[in-house]
């Protein structure tokens, strides 16, 4: 199993990412990705740790992490469950694109790989060697599946340019030239390989962009253009213990005539398989399922925080702060158990591969965006101006100047001044930092805009069984006859 240690090697190569107007010499000493790249080793060390038991035996019967594992069965998913959990707990649900989501994404086309071979053989083959390639070598995926946002009203060869979107600009014999951009490759600065394709939907005209491929990261004219770091430039991670741990970095990608090997395309010009492989493959079911067990997570120490406030103001004696929190106590346990749920009532495809219901997972899906945000007021509303009457660093905590009045001024009831600071601070770095913020629009966006993730709940939900519950009611009763005689 990779170790923290091997990871971070691996980073060392000539990957091209640009920030604050300069190209970065090498990743792992920038200060906007030491954070991550340390969290995302801690990840690795977990994992390579027998004891936590996240490997399993392959169907070649080598050894793996469990986020690359075909589930084939509800025990399978209950055991790929325990190891996302042990990865999102060492991040406290903050890290959005762990390897474990495209990893997710990758098991799932090589369970249904016929899906790629409607294009031609070869590309089966190529599926099916990159998913064995990354997961015996546990490698750490992100990906590119949304087009630059331009013009939403227009398909991408609708645009005044042909290569704005990632399309085909040249196939030669060994491979295909890539030229275009795609957002927003969330961790791609910190991951090895980085996988490309559309997931939004293509219009005919569109075959120049209808693709899947994957690239490593250091891909002569592979160019990463980072937004800024919420990591950079914090005094400590005692002032911002999320942002300066687990900022994992967005970035909008160029591909600046970038060759492409056949043996790494999976998806050639065809609209209707690019389609497919996210949603007749069990792709999108298992991917949203280690973003759900995340987001469980993350909820979790979402409320333990508000839990921990209201204790250490002593609020949590009012009955209208149990209420509050009771709120956050129904929101949580419901995303829980839908979660559970899906596991529960998964469904076995004609290849043998489970996924989870999709009644539940998309219920969860079409509802986080307002989810999220309801989780966050309710957290304002219980810090107050607390997260805002905190020194400006841990320095007036412990400079002679300045400490007594900190230590006698700021505190808890039942709490010093460095516990009551270290705590609304955590919760000022959820609610109200630059981190907080996109973590707002992360968790509205990752996995589509609001009308889109709505959609998947409409179209998954399985209308026929409340329609029907309404027919047999409606048919247990008749228009009343008439009892007079005309
Ligand atoms: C923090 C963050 C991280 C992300 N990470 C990744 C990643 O790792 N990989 C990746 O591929 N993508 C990633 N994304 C991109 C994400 O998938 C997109 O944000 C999402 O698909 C929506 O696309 P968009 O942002 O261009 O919004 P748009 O599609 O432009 O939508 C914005 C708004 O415009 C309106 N709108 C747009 N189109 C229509 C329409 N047809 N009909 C009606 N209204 C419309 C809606 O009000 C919508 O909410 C990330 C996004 C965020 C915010």
């Amino acid at each position: 199993m990779r170790t923290g240690q091997q990871y971070m090697d691996s980073l060392k190569d000539n990957r091209c990412i640009y920030i604050d107007g300069e190209r970065v010499q090498d990743v792992t000493k920038h200060p906007a990705f030491t954070g991550i790249i340390q969290t995302v080793a801690k990840l690795y060390d977990i994992s390579a740790d027998e004891t936590n038991k996240m490997t399993y035996t392959t169907e070649d019967g080598t050894i793996a992490n469990k986020i690359y594992m075909i589930p084939r069965s509800r025990e399978d998913l209950k055991e790929r469950r325990e190891a996302i959990r042990k990865w999102s707990e060492a991040t406290c649900g903050f890290v959005g694109r762990s390897p474990d989501h495209v990893a997710a994404f990758l098991a799932s086309f090589a369970g249904a790989a016929h899906v790629f071979e409607r294009g031609g053989e070869r590309f089966k083959d190529n599926i099916i060697h990159f998913y064995k390639q990354v997961r015996d070598n546990d490698l750490y995926v992100s990906y590119v599946i949304i087009p630059p946002q331009v013009d939403r009203s227009k398909a991408a060869h609708e645009l005044d340019e042909k290569y704005v979107a990632m399309a085909v600009y040249e196939e030669r014999e060994d491979g295909i030239i890539i030229r275009g951009s795609q957002m927003l490759g969330t961790g791609s600065a910190v991951s090895d390989y980085l996988f490309c394709s559309v997931i939004s939907p293509l219009r005919p005209g569109d075959e120049d962009y209808a693709i899947s491929f994957a690239v490593p990261m250091d891909a002569p004219g592979l160019k990463l253009y980072a937004r800024p770091s919420y990591a950079q430039n914090k005094p400590s991670t005692f002032d911002y213990p999320l942002s300066t741990q687990f900022d994992e970095s967005d970035s909008f990608v160029v591909f600046d005539d970038v060759f492409i090997p056949w043996e790494q395309v999976f998806i050639y010009k065809n609209i209707d398989i690019v389609r497919a492989q996210f949603h007749e493959t069990p792709a999108h079911a298992l991917g949203n399922n280690q973003a759900q067990i995340r987001f469980t997570t993350k909820l979790k120490f979402m409320i333990g925080v508000a839990r921990k406030i209201a204790e250490i103001n002593g609020t949590d004696k009012f009955p209208q702060v149990q209420e509050k929190l009771g709120e956050l106590a129904s929101i949580a346990s419901c995303v829980e158990g839908m979660m559970l749920a899906s596991e529960y009532e998964c469904l076995h495809d004609e290849n043998g591969v489970v996924r989870p219901n999709p009644r539940y997972l998309y219920g969860i899906v079409g509802m986080q965006d307002t989810i999220y945000s309801s989780v966050i007021k309710v957290l304002r509303e219980l810090a107050g101006g607390g997260v805002l009457q905190g020194p400006s660093s841990y320095k007036e905590l412990i400079h002679p100047d300045t400490a007594a009045d900190i230590q006698k001024y700021i505190r808890g009831g039942n709490a010093d001044s460095t516990q009551k600071i270290q705590l609304f601070k955590l919760a000022w770095d959820i609610i109200g930092s630059e981190f907080g913020g996109r973590h707002q629009q992360y968790e509205m966006f990752y996995n589509g805009a609001p009308f889109v993730v709505k959609g998947y709940a409409y179209r998954n939900y399985g209308y026929q069984e409340a329609v029907g519950l309404v027919d047999r009611f409606l048919h247990s009763y008749e228009l009343p006859q008439p009892t007079y005689t005309p």
